[in-house]
């Protein structure tokens, strides 16, 4: 699991540390030696040669700047030829900066030094800004841009928010981020996940100091098979029966991915309920679904609902939609569900409820514009849990899943793969089985995001579940569905 930290939680835990690093002797700038250790030793790294090498700091006025010239130094004195440009010369770290001149280090006069630069540390602003880079900035950013040598973005990239992810206004768009001590939110969630290019984390000792985190992302081994699969007793009701009330006329597709997704995640039973032409499409996909041309409440008992999926915004619809949310067992709520449910303004049940909207249905469910959702996607993910209160997964280029409380989960295996008609179907099915299994709204929700991501990965290149934008191929609905099991056995062997 990586996990993510709250900049109040990373101050207070290098508050605790340096205080006990105080008692028990080493003096100043122990914690910003750790971090330019690693950061020096980073740059070193991707520049493969140091001697000679043309590094250029970009030196803010607080520590993060500190970290930048302790690392210069470093490399200075490995023979790199580094020029550090000071934004606020006066307020710049003074031992850093000392420690840098004495290593042979130069404070640049002018910005050119940028175009010819190998590699450009960006230590403007670390997790003490606020808001986007400010003009002058901006304007050495883009200049280190255009010059082509790697940005190296230190703690962060400056101008992104630590806790959110949130960009107002310019950012660094780095190619490989090096942060200390523990990750943070908005390395993980977007728009600042995709600033910060290719992420590591230096250890600085924080460890025993850090509460439980904001933030935390599944690896494959975080990944656990439902435990029904794997009992010599396991019966249908242990994986989990799940009915889901999918389709219309219109879209009687998305009863049958929703239903694929839910059988491939490895249900029990699948419980279908839908209008007769949707029952007949699921019948003839799935001859292993229990299908019902009835209401949800004539299909059987089921241990989840999911609901939603092309269902459609007319009457049947919102009396199916009732009739699953009266009920006592978790439900997940998707698409056209969730159109209904922002209308009704929400609903009175007790049970857990997962709600799956993209960027417009969470606007649709605050009543602000999907552009605002994306431009700070956690912050309403969070507000949209709070006033439902219910667990909610956002999808987006990073899918966020936000529990009513405890840490926020973001799943790392999203790809753009995923922006197909149909595929959200597919992922509340998916969700959809492993609630019935037992799992918390959380788990089920952020298991599922990693599976579907994961699996639409595999579908473009069977061998590259690393495989991004990279691997050749367009991906279908269709696709990912039958990409799952594949995506199963690759976290079982993980
Ligand atoms: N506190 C510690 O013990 C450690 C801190 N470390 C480094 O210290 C950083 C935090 O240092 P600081 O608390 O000094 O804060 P920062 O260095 O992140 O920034 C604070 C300074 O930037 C200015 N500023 C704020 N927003 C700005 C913006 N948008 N554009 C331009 N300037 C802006 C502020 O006026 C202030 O002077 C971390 O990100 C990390 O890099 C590391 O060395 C590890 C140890
Ligand atoms: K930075």
């Amino acid at each position: 699991m990586r996990t993510a930290h709250s900049v109040a939680d990373v101050r207070a835990a290098e508050a605790a540390l340096i205080a006990e690093l105080r008692r028990t002797g080493p003096g100043e700038d122990v914690l910003m030696n750790r971090a330019a250790t690693g950061l020096a030793t980073a740059c070193a790294g991707l520049l493969g040669r140091v001697y000679a090498a043309r590094v250029v700091l970009l030196v803010g006025s607080g520590d993060n700047g500190g970290d930048a010239l302790y690392a210069g130094a470093q490399l200075a004195r490995r023979g790199a030829r580094v020029d550090a440009l000071l934004l606020n010369p006066d307020r710049a770290h003074a031992r850093g900066l000392a420690a840098f001149r004495g290593a042979g280090g130069r404070v640049a006069g002018d910005a050119e030094v940028l175009d010819r630069a190998d590699l450009v540390l960006d230590g403007i602003v670390g997790i003490g800004g606020s808001g986007g880079l400010r003009p002058d900035a901006a304007e050495l950013v883009l200049r280190a841009e255009l010059g082509g040598g790697l940005i190296v973005a230190v703690d962060l990239p400056s101008g992104v928010d630590a806790d959110t992810g949130e960009v107002v206004g310019a950012a660094v768009h780095a190619d490989v981020t090096v942060t200390f001590g523990t990750w943070k939110p908005g390395l993980l969630i977007d728009p600042g996940a995709s600033h910060a290019g290719a992420a590591t984390l230096v250890d600085i000792g924080l460890g025993d100091h850090l509460p439980d985190p904001a933030a935390c992302a599944l690896q494959d081994a975080d990944v656990l098979v439902p435990f029904g699969w794997l009992l010599p007793t396991a019966d249908k009701y242990r994986r989990g029966v799940v009915g889901v009330v999918a389709g219309s006329k219109t879209y009687p597709g998305a009863a049958v991915l929703a239903v694929g997704g839910a059988l491939r995640a490895g249900a029990g039973m699948v419980r279908f309920a839908g209008p007769g032409r949707v029952a007949d499409a699921v019948r003839a996909a799935w001859p292993e679904a229990v299908v019902t041309d009835g209401l949800p409440s004539e299909a059987g008992r089921v241990q989840a609902w999911v609901v939603g999926p092309g269902l459609g915004t007319d009457k049947k619809a919102r009396r199916r939609l009732a009739e699953v949310l009266d009920s006592d067992v978790p439900v997940l709520v998707d698409a056209d569900g969730l159109t209904l449910l922002a209308e009704a303004g929400g609903s009175e049940r007790s049970a857990p409820t997962l709600l799956t909207p993209h960027a417009g249905e969470l606007g649709r469910l605050l009543q602000v514009g999907p552009a605002a959702v994306e431009a700070a996607r956690l912050t309403h993910a969070r507000r949209a849990a709070a006033r439902y209160g219910a667990t909610v997964l956002l999808k987006g280029s990073t899918t966020v899943v936000v529990p009513p409380d405890g840490p926020v989960r973001v799943n790392p295996t999203g790809t753009p793969r995923l922006a197909t008609a149909g595929s959200g179907d597919v992922l509340a099915g998916l969700a959809g089985t492993l609630l019935a299994a037992g799992r918390e709204p959380v788990d089920a929700a952020a298991t599922a995001a990693y599976l579907h991501g994961l699996a639409a990965r595999l579908a473009a290149e069977p061998d590259g579940a690393e495989a991004d934008l990279v691997a050749p191929g367009p991906v279908t609905a269709t696709d990912i569905v039958a990409a799952l099991p594949a995506a199963w056995r690759h976290v079982a062997g993980a």
